[in-house]
């Protein structure tokens, strides 16, 4: 029965073989005489390096290759950051475990400046996303925001070879690479509201596969499972798997649920945020209530040019 090994498929960056080892060893330990084996793999999001991921297509990109080694028997699970999952899946494969979560929020990275509020008129901030850039750009005009794509080794090298003044990461990543100390401050969601599903860690498997999801069922965390579906549902309802700044935060308390949420122009001129508590049971659904009230107060308007600009 557990003679089989189960296999992973993964991408080579530090911080996706962290992900797939931390799985690894999650189900060798809840499974005892169970093997898991790398299967290492080489994505397209990997090699287009020096384009804007809006540009070249999505986080999509990251996750094609993996997918179809699962289809195609080539392996049995994927292990992913939550954030980087598109929202459908190829038919016969879902995402069915959420694991716990790691600190969701973003961090302030600089060598010589304690935060975004003490950075010096004109300062320089690198980041890709576009949700950074938009609410970056909303709290400091002033400063100049540059793009900043690679792995977290890369963009910490570019940091310290003086290109930029900070770059923002998100704790979680770095927390996992032993890089604590280059956090000189944490960003709280009131700053900076973090990307849907940050800092948590989901596996993706073929749905028919039943053995594999019956090993996967322990290492599910129900407070992450809530807080991601929740975010994800709002997500769904306010896009197509495109880039648009979207940020989001959720917290239970007791057996509520806490969603803030946030649609920005990229350039920060416009923020249309809200926020919404309920039952945990209704978790999904109040996601989705909460981006019909943002699409009413203005997401659309933002979110319909961002489309056009995309095609
Ligand atoms: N976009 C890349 C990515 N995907 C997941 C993480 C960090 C870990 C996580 O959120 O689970 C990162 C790095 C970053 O944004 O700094």
């Amino acid at each position: 029965m557990t003679s089989t090994p189960v296999r992973i498929a993964t991408r080579q960056s530090p911080l996706a073989l962290w992900q797939a080892e931390f799985v690894k060893a999650a189900l060798e330990e809840t499974h005892p005489g169970l093997t898991v084996e790398l299967v290492p793999m080489v994505t397209k999001g990997d090699i287009i390096l020096d384009t804007p991921l809006a540009k070249v297509g999505g986080k999509g990109l990251f996750v094609k290759e993996l997918e179809q080694a699962m289809l195609d028997g080539r392996a049995d699970i994927a292990v992913h950051s939550m954030k980087d999952v598109p929202v459908e899946f190829p038919e016969g494969l879902g995402l069915v475990t959420i694991c716990e979560r790691e600190d969701p929020r973003d961090a302030f990275v600089s060598n010589n400046y304690e935060s975004i509020n003490a950075l010096p008129e004109g300062a320089v901030v690198g980041t890709s996303s576009l949700r950074r850039q938009c609410q970056v750009r909303a709290m400091r005009p002033d400063l100049v925001v540059k793009d900043l794509r690679g792995n977290v080794g890369t963009r910490l090298g570019k940091l310290d070879n003086g290109e930029y003044d900070a770059i923002i990461l998100a704790s979680a990543g770095l927390k996992r690479l032993n890089l604590h100390d280059r956090i000189r401050n944490e960003i709280e969601p009131e700053e900076i509201l973090p990307a849907v599903g940050q800092g948590a860690v989901g596996i993706e498997c073929r749905l028919d596969d039943e053995r594999v999801r019956a090993l996967l069922e322990p290492l599910a965390d129900a407070n992450t499972t809530y807080r991601v579906l929740c975010e994800r549902a709002m997500n769904n309802r306010l896009m197509g798997g495109c880039q648009v700044p979207i940020g989001s935060y959720s917290e239970i308390h007791g057996d509520q649920i806490h969603l803030r949420a946030l649609v920005g122009e990229p350039d920060g001129s416009k923020i249309v945020s809200g926020e919404v508590t309920g039952p945990l049971e209704k978790a999904e659904e109040l996601g989705t209530g909460l981006a019909e009230q943002l699409l009413e107060d203005g997401a659309r308007v933002i979110l319909e040019k961002l489309y056009q600009d995309e095609v």
